[in-house]
């Protein structure tokens, strides 16, 4: 037997990284930078108001106040947007919306709350220093400076900043597709009769969105049953669009395990017995350079499979550090077994509270049991040198993703 950190040290050395492609911003979305992005220009690019108001000189209204007000001409009405250079000069003011140029001479803007809203003249009740609600061209972002360097995750907030430097396309690695494929003669579609003997298939679900919480783009697959030509011929066939397929069950020593049949000496493809629980059978390889990972049919194998071994690699396939899950150090509340030499990852509910996090074991911890993983949040994890954890020590706690 291999130890995880011998099989995932495999596999990282073995997954080659995405190619970066040049994609419009939000096909971007998900991807990782394979540039430096600069700004151009300063943000903002100009001074430009905060507030919807009036651009004043500051010092003349430096004694407003509700008892002594002071009345100013109104010169011009400035929108946002507005290109022509406006000016003011000591003793005018203009009115000014939010995200307008300041005009020349302006060095305050008076919210409209504090004056009485005038339009050819206006009543101003409150002094204002110099530079209020004034925002400064360059305070955000300077010109030249990266706003986002290679090997960032585009998410929601760096595609409004790649938006707001002007950059309609960027290159990125972009998120691995992942071809998801379930074996097994007696797996049926969800919605459709079972027969004696037949289950719904529950693992290509499971993976595909697992892939999509990974970063990735997952692809399902219809469920394939454990015959070894139509096994290799729908894998031959999805690696057009795949740069990575993740198969699930027949891996095992049944008489059928049909995967282990057609893959074993096929590409790099091998099989090995992994010290953990669940997850002990597991393949992996390229196949035409294309990574494969055959994890077990047990759903919480297949599932546990994926966090261990596959999330990373798709994350190294990005660019990024292949990150396990995270972990945090729990109370535990009750004593858990667990076999000696063998890495150990137990359904869990993770909490916290005044006294810090607590975790407690799911009753159910059989690797069928989906039932106790769908309630999960967090997987305890036994190290292979524990054959017991005893209620009230901490324990090593891996977070599932929510
Ligand atoms: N003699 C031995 N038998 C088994 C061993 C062993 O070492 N010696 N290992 C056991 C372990 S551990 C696991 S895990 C499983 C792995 O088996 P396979 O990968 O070959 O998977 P299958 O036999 O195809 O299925 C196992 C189990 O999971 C159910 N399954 C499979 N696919 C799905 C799916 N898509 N959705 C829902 N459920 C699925 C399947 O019906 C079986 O009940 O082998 C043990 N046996
Ligand atoms: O090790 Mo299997 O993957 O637990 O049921």
């Amino acid at each position: 037997m291999r130890t995880v950190e011998e099989h995932l040290a495999d596999i990282l050395a073995a997954v080659p990284v995405l190619p970066p492609l040049d994609l419009a911003l939000l096909e971007a979305g998900g991807g990782v930078l394979a540039e430096d992005v600069a700004s151009p220009v300063p943000l903002p690019p100009f001074d430009n108001s905060a507030m919807d108001g009036y651009a004043v000189v500051a010092a003349d209204i430096a004694r407003a106040s509700e008892e002594t007000p002071v009345t100013l001409p109104v010169v011009g009405d400035i929108l946002a947007g507005d290109g022509g250079v406006a000016a003011i000069r000591p003793g005018l003011t203009a009115r000014i919306m939010t995200g307008a140029p300041l005009p020349a001479g302006a060095d305050a803007v008076v919210p409209v709350e504090w004056t009485d809203g005038g339009s050819t003249s206006v009543r101003i009740t409150r002094s204002a220093p110099s530079g209020n609600y004034i925002r400064r061209a360059g305070e955000d972002i300077l010109e030249g400076q990266v706003v986002a360097p290679s090997g960032t995750r585009l998410g929601a907030t760096q595609l409004g900043m790649m938006a707001a430097v002007g950059k309609p396309r960027v290159m990125v690695r972009p998120r691995p597709r992942v071809v998801v494929l379930s074996t097994g003669n007696e797996l049926r579609e969800p919605g459709s009769t079972l027969a004696p003997g037949q289950i719904w298939d529950s693992n290509s679900f499971m993976l595909t969105a697992a892939v999509i919480e990974a970063g990735g783009v997952g692809y399902r697959q219809t469920t394939v049953g454990d015959e070894p030509d139509k096994v290799l011929e729908t894998l031959e066939d999805q690696l057009v669009r795949a740069d990575a397929v993740v198969t699930s069950g027949g891996v095992s020593m049944g008489t059928r395990d049909v995967v282990k049949e057609v893959l074993t000496g096929t590409g790099t493809v091998k099989f090995h017995k992994v010290a953990m629980r669940p997850g002990k059978p597991q393949g992996f390889g390229l196949l035409q350079g294309t990574p494969i990972f055959t994890l077990p049919g047990n759903p919480v194998s297949a599932y546990v499979s994926f966090q261990v071994f596959v999330r990373p690699a798709l994350r190294a396939m990005q660019g990024l550090p292949p990150e396990p899950l995270p972990t945090v150090s729990a109370l535990l509340d009750r004593d858990v077994k667990s076999p000696a030499g063998i890495r150990h990852y137990l359904r869990a509910r993770l909490s916290y509270g005044p006294e810090g996090y607590a975790v407690s074991p799911a009753e159910g911890q059989g690797s069928h049991q989906l039932g106790s993983l769908a309630s999960a949040n967090a997987l305890i994890v036994l190290p292979e040198d524990a054959d017991v954890a005893t209620a009230g020590s901490h324990v090593e706690v891996m977070r599932l993703p929510s």
